[in-house]
């Protein structure tokens, strides 16, 4: 199914979001978590550097914003990423309730800029998903996000 306008809008504050951590210090990720008519129910972005917690990417601090949401709430909800979920964030994703993902840069894309000093999980977030009980629908990687453009500025030499 094609990207609404909502999911465009929510998409590109994920990717704002991430710009954002980049200049805080933090890996440059950011999320959204947004409701069926476009309202932001939370945000978050990565401070795995400045909170020195290695869970503080930016999904998994969306997901802990999200006490006090009733389960039809966070099921018809929508997870926005700048980049794809890891295997962390994908599980905690699915435990949370929450039945849909849009992403815009893929792992494997970041994966690379790293390159070889990279801590790699490489289990695709949709691939995760296709081992539970129900449904989360995936959808990514989304191009001309300009999500990439901020990841290159965390790895300027690499690319
Ligand atoms: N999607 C995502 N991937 C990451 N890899 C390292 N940190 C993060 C993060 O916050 N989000």
């Amino acid at each position: 199914m094609p990207l609404s306008s909502t999911d465009k809008r929510l998409l590109a504050r994920a990717v704002e979001l991430s710009a954002t951590a980049l200049a805080l210090g933090n890996r440059p990720f950011g999320s959204v978590l947004g409701n069926a008519q476009g309202n932001i129910l939370a945000e978050g972005q990565n401070d795995e550097c400045t909170s020195a917690d290695p869970t503080g990417h930016a999904e998994m601090n969306v997901i802990r914003r999200i006490a006090g949401l009733k389960p039809a709430q966070l099921k018809n909800a929508t997870i926005y990423a700048s980049g794809e979920p890891c295997a962390m964030c994908a599980a905690a994703i699915f435990w949370s309730g929450i039945r849909r993902v849009v992403f815009a840069a893929s792992g494997q894309y970041f994966a690379d800029l790293e390159g070889p000093s990279a801590t790699l999980l490489p289990l695709p977030c949709a691939e995760l998903m296709r081992h539970g009980s129900h449904t989360v629908e995936v959808i990514g990687p989304v191009a001309d996000t300009g999500a990439e453009t901020i990841l290159q500025q965390a790895f300027p030499n690499q690319k």
